[in-house]
């Protein structure tokens, strides 16, 4: 069969046989998996399965045992979490990290990385226009992705006491200011009804889409993720379990019988 599109792009992603041991228990055991350009991918496990574990792989948080991992082609297994950043992976946590005295587009703005070079003395002297039409470019950026989120109306809000939706739009959105190849999101769907976390997921395909994000995210909500994402990778006790569409994950006899079938719709 000759190779689709998909096949020649580089994985956005790509994990190989990683491990993790904490004393004698195998939080992650051989796990492999590949996140392809604009694919929304769900992590999902019982509770100890390894999935935070894995998180802190990817992020650089956490040296595996064995295994590697590359981001855009480049293995980055022993690379800073500060240098994966830079390199287009981002992160954000189940608590909601937001800056409640700052307005709703300063989280945006803060987020933003400076990506000016240096210059220099002379630098100084000629750069203010640069400064200037950076400082614009920023501005416009974090506009953009305010109406990506929803939130162009409240820009001017101050970001304290927001609803849980609202303030995780905007932990999405500040994550998303730099454009991010690698987009992790922990729990999003968590203290979210049905209607915001739908919502919320309509902004992640939009990006995935639009911005070709791939997008990995872990989620307690099985049914959310089901409904939301192109492929689930399924832990158990730090092996995978399961790796398909929704459709194949849905009919896995194997994880039926981990979930009990129960919170399979
Ligand atoms: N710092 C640690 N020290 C010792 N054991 C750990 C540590 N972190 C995780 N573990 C163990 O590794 C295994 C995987 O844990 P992990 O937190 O990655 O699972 P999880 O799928 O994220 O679980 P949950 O859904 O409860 O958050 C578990 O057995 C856990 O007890």
């Amino acid at each position: 069969m000759p190779p689709t599109a998909e096949d020649r792009a580089p994985a956005a992603l790509e994990l190989t046989e990683v491990s993790v041991h904490f004393g004698g228990i195998a939080a992650l055991d051989e796990v492999s998996l590949s996140l392809a350009p604009g694919q929304v991918r769900g992590l999902i496990g019982a509770n100890g399965a390894g999935k935070t574990t894995l998180f802190d792989v990817i992020s650089g948080i956490r040296t595996p045992d064995r295994g590697r991992v590359e981001l855009l082609g480049r293995d980055v297994t022993a690379w800073s979490p500060h240098r994966r950043a830079r390199a287009g992976l981002r992160r954000t946590f189940q608590r909601v990290q937001v800056f409640g005295w700052l307005t709703i587009e300063e989280n945006l703005l803060v987020a933003t990385e400076w990506r000016g070079g240096g210059g220099g003395v002379l630098g100084d002297l000629v750069g203010a226009p640069t400064r200037r039409s950076r400082e614009a470019a920023r501005r416009a950026r974090a506009r953009q992705v305010l109406a990506t989120c929803g939130l162009e109306d409240m820009a001017d809000r101050q970001a304290t006491g927001l609803p849980t939706g609202t303030a995780r739009l905007v932990e999405l959105g500040r994550a998303l200011v730099d454009d991010p190849a690698v987009l992790l999101l922990d729990e999003p769907a968590s203290g979210l009804d049905h209607a915001e976390a739908d919502r919320f997921a309509d902004v992640v395909d939009a990006i995935s889409r639009e911005s070709g994000t791939s997008v990995l995210l872990v989620e307690h909500d099985v049914a959310f993720v089901l409904r939301h994402c192109h492929r689930i990778t399924v832990l158990d006790l730090g092996r995978t379990l399961a790796d398909g569409t929704p459709e194949e994950i849905r009919s896995h006899d194997a994880v039926r019988a981990a979930y009990l079938g129960a919170a399979l719709p």
